[in-house]
């Protein structure tokens, strides 16, 4: 049976992290009465006759009755754009906010007290839908309210819920942030690649496409990263070498703990 049609959407902010779930909500066949809310025009440009455009939450038509607002500006911009969408904070209205560390509690407050509010945190990857989101549904939110935003979330990657909503800090600061880490790792290993006398051009193809393709083959697998790790690991080769500086107790297990933590609790500051 095919899905039902899409509802129109209000999106609020189309920058890095809206423009992807935005490409791919396109794709799930998004009706045009769409708003895309953004104050930054060249943003919006790869979307233009396919939505409508306003560059402030002053210009979304008189009348527009979005099923699910999807709030997707930076934490900092809440106080602004929120107490101005209050009015739009029906029973029949889902927000749908992907900012970090603002709590539903704090995000009802500031959109009037009676808003329906899911708390999500995806991923980058979302703009070749292999993005991972965690849910957590507010107060209020019903089954149907539910149904479409794990149907929105879905078409960016995967999607998955958690019902207590303290749990989006440390998902914030594993899978929201992650993408961050395995560039990093890339970065670093083109370096390494220069130190070793490599060229410029090779070092930087090597990293990219080691990371990218470990990632295809832990995405393609079954198995688990230990195992696959185990996979290149020979007993007295290379990568055994390599291995026993990065695992030393104070080396990446220790590192990714503390960065982890900080994230989490930058999450947590961010809160309100
Ligand atoms: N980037 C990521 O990997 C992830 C980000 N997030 C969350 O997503 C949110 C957006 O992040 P990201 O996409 O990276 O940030 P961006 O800065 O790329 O996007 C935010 C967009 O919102 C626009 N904007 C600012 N004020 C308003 C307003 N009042 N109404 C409508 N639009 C407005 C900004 O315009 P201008 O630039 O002109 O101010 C900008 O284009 C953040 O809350 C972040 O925590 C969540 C998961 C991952
Ligand atoms: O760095 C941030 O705050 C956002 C949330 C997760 C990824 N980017």
């Amino acid at each position: 049976m095919s899905e039902p049609a899409l509802p129109p959407l209000l999106l609020i902010g189309c920058g890095k992290m809206g423009g992807a779930m935005l490409a791919g909500w396109l794709e799930l066949g998004l009706p045009p009465e769409t708003v895309v809310v953004e104050p930054n025009a060249a943003a919006v440009s790869a979307f233009a006759g396919r939505v409508r455009h306003v560059a402030s939450i002053a210009e979304i038509p008189a009348g527009f009755a979005p099923a699910a607002i999807i709030l997707a500006t930076k934490p900092q911009e809440a106080p602004n754009a929120l107490p101005a969408l209050a009015h739009l904070a029906k029973p029949e209205v889902v927000f749908l906010s992907i900012m970090a560390g603002r709590t539903i509690g704090g995000m009802n407050a500031m959109l009037g007290g009676k808003a329906r509010i899911i708390r999500a945190m995806p991923n980058t990857p979302a703009a070749l839908r292999l993005g991972f989101t965690v849910a957590c549904a507010g107060p209020g939110v019903s089954a149907e309210q539910r149904a479409l935003s794990d149907r929105l979330l879905g078409a960016i990657g995967e999607a998955a819920w958690v019902e207590e909503e303290g749990l989006i800090d440390p998902v914030t600061a594993v899978s929201g942030g992650g993408p961050a880490y395995v560039f990093l790792l890339a970065e670093v290993m083109e370096q390494a690649a220069l130190a070793q006398g490599l060229p410029a051009d090779l070092a930087r193809r090597m990293a990219r496409a080691t990371v990218a393709g470990s990632g295809a083959l832990l995405g393609a697998s079954t198995e688990d990263a230990a195992q696959l790790r185990r996979n290149v690991t020979s007993p007295k080769g290379t990568t055994e070498r390599a291995l026993a500086v990065l695992m030393r107790e104070e080396a990446w297990p220790a590192l990714m703990q503390e960065a982890i933590e900080a994230a989490t609790a930058r999450s947590r500051e961010l809160a309100g």
